[in-house]
């Protein structure tokens, strides 16, 4: 048995890389969203083909596959490094550097022709040890920003690559056989190959978690917070207002006989009239309110520390501001209005009986014949003891 497996340890190894790698790929290409890929993912798509390539040619060389030997290790070794800086990059959304590095890797790859294989191992060394660490500084970056684990094992592989580079570059020039270094730089290689593999599929992982996340609290279509996603974002104002006895206003808003705007123009224009009045109303209220979409035509805004009649002003500058202009959706001017409903109450606040309170004053906005603003005091229930009702 161990026999087998020293007569055969560079062809178990890459029987498993290669099983890794398929089995990486086919979990990543049966999740995703065929629409809407992972950033990268072609690139580090072909780092993985590329690579596997190279170990191939390894193998040839090796003579641990029937064939002529082949010696193409150093030049793959050294494009596939440059091919996962551009994954990198392309997944971290920073392209920069890429000609530098392009040429240089270029230039260590040109080197194969005139340099002899000692000289040459120290020129990979160098090369592969700045690409490493160049793409361990996009993938930390990425990892930090994105709070991604994932680009945080890939920048872990490659600053593990960099330093095992200059330790084999310092061997080799303090007198370390060559042969030696090179079998250090192939299991280093399997390490760190390995490694990114496992990297990227918990990069894909964890963004699609995330995805799966924000889409339990946002509104796809408007990126606002949806019903759940308001609730969370209020969670520590609605504590304060509770504490300083504050007042704290909701405004719902709704479009008047939407349907005809859909009827009229099409849905993807009344998509497109959402998402207008999802960014008029952003830019209308405060940095503390909180504007949610909570229906097909309805947004819902909180406003902390703000009494029924500033509420009823804000209102009022809403349903102007978009009555008095016609929206301008692909050249087509498209003439709307709004009905607004509005109440507020004073210190603990919940939220569905605010919302109950503004649907009444929509609904009677709506009754009244719309592009209006309706108010309703917030009635807060009451229970004294021995009393049925107070
Ligand atoms: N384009 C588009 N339409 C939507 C979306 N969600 C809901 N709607 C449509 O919005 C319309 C809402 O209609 P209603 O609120 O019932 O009625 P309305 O026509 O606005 O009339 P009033 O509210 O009584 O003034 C429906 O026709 C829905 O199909 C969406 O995301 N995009």
């Amino acid at each position: 048995m161990t026999q087998i497996f020293t007569d055969n340890w560079a062809l178990m190894n890459f029987s498993i890389l290669l099983a890794l790698t398929c089995a990486q790929m086919v979990v990543v290409y049966a999740m995703i969203d065929a629409n809407n890929p992972p950033a990268g993912l072609g690139l580090y798509t072909v780092f993985f083909m590329a690579s596997l390539m190279g170990w191939i040619a390894y193998l040839l060389q090796q003579g641990s596959l029937p064939g002529v030997g082949v010696d193409v290790t150093m030049v793959a070794a050294i494009l596939n490094s440059f091919i996962l800086y551009m994954a990198a990059g392309q997944r971290s959304g920073d392209t920069r550097g890429r000609t530098v590095l392009g040429a240089v890797c270029m230039g260590a790859i040109l080197c194969v022709f005139f340099f002899p294989p000692d000289a040459m191992l120290l020129i990979l060394s160098g090369t592969i040890g700045i690409s490493a660490l160049a793409t361990a500084l996009l993938c930390l970056q990425r990892s930090v920003r994105e709070r991604n684990a994932g680009d945080g094992i890939i920048a872990g592989a490659c600053t593990l690559l960099s330093l095992g580079m200059a330790a084999s570059a310092s061997g080799v020039l303090a007198g370390l056989d060559s042969s030696q270094a090179r079998d250090l730089q192939f299991a280093l290689h399997g390490v760190y190959y390995a490694l990114v593999v496992v990297g990227f599929l918990a990069s894909v992982l964890i963004e699609f978690q995330q995805q799966l996340s924000q889409l339990s609290t946002q509104d796809p279509l408007t990126r606002l917070p949806n019903r759940r996603g308001l609730d969370e974002s209020l969670h520590l104002t609605l504590a304060a207002a509770a504490r300083h006895a504050h007042s704290t206003a909701a405004v719902l808003v709704d479009i008047d006989h939407f349907k005809t705007i859909n009827g009229t123009f099409g849905h993807e224009i009344g998509d497109r009239v959402i998402q207008q009045i999802a960014r008029a109303l952003e830019h209308i209220c405060r940095n503390s309110d909180v504007v949610a979409r909570t229906g097909g035509d309805e947004f819902l805004i909180i406003l902390p520390n703000t009494d029924l009649e500033s509420a009823r002003v804000l209102a009022e500058r809403v349903r102007e501001s978009l009555a008095d202009y016609p929206i301008l959706v692909d050249q087509q001017r498209i003439a709307l209005s709004l009905s607004l409903g509005v109440s507020a109450a004073i210190g603990e606040v919940d939220i569905d009986a605010l919302y109950d309170d503004v649907d009444k004053a929509l609904y009677t906005a709506k009754q009244g014949g719309r592009n209006r603003v309706a108010s309703v005091n917030h009635q807060p229930l009451q229970m004294n003891v021995g009393s049925r009702q107070a």
